[in-house]
């Protein structure tokens, strides 16, 4: 794994929390975007070499609203950027992770995403990134 990507904070209302981090961070988010296959609405924030996410549910029983449900807001993963995501889904399972994708699936932010269980993690949710590279 080569860095941390992002860190994802699970948020009730994006509109509002736009604000509030646009006045923590002192920069506006650089990109808002709507992943229907995980059920959330995202925005990203740069904070020098580092990057937020912030997370609300579109609906009622995906990830961000089961977590909000049972813990409320906060930190709800953290994801690594990784060259090989296939390899290093691979590598994990044989270090006997509990890695939640066999197949890596689109995420925001031009990547491609798979998720580690947080029972194994010491409670926290790992995402492993990879950039999609640009067709030519
Ligand atoms: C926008 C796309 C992408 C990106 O590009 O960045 C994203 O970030 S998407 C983020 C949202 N998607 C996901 O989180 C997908 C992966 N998550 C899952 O598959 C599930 O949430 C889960 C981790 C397998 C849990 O699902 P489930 O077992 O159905 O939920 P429960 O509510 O019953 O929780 C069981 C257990 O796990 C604890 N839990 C759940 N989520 C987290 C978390 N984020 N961090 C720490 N712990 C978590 C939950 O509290 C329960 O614990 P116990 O009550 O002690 O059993
Ligand atoms: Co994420």
């Amino acid at each position: 794994m080569k860095k941390i990507e992002h860190i994802g904070i699970a948020v009730k209302d994006l509109e509002a929390s736009n604000a509030l981090y646009e006045k923590l961070l002192g920069v506006a988010p650089y990109k808002e975007e709507e992943v229907v296959s995980e059920g959330v609405k995202t925005s990203f924030f740069k904070s020098g070499p580092n990057k937020i996410e912030l997370l609300e549910s579109t609906g009622t029983d995906g990830p961000i609203a089961k977590f909000l449900e049972k813990k409320g807001e906060g930190v709800h993963h953290i994801a690594f950027e990784v060259d090989d995501i296939v390899a290093e889904i691979t590598r994990l399972k044989k270090e006997g992770f509990v890695v939640l994708n066999e197949t890596p699936k689109r995420g925001a932010d031009n990547k491609l995403v798979a998720f580690v269980h947080p029972k194994g993690t010491h409670g926290v949710l790992v995402e492993l990134c990879q950039e999609i590279a640009e067709e030519v």
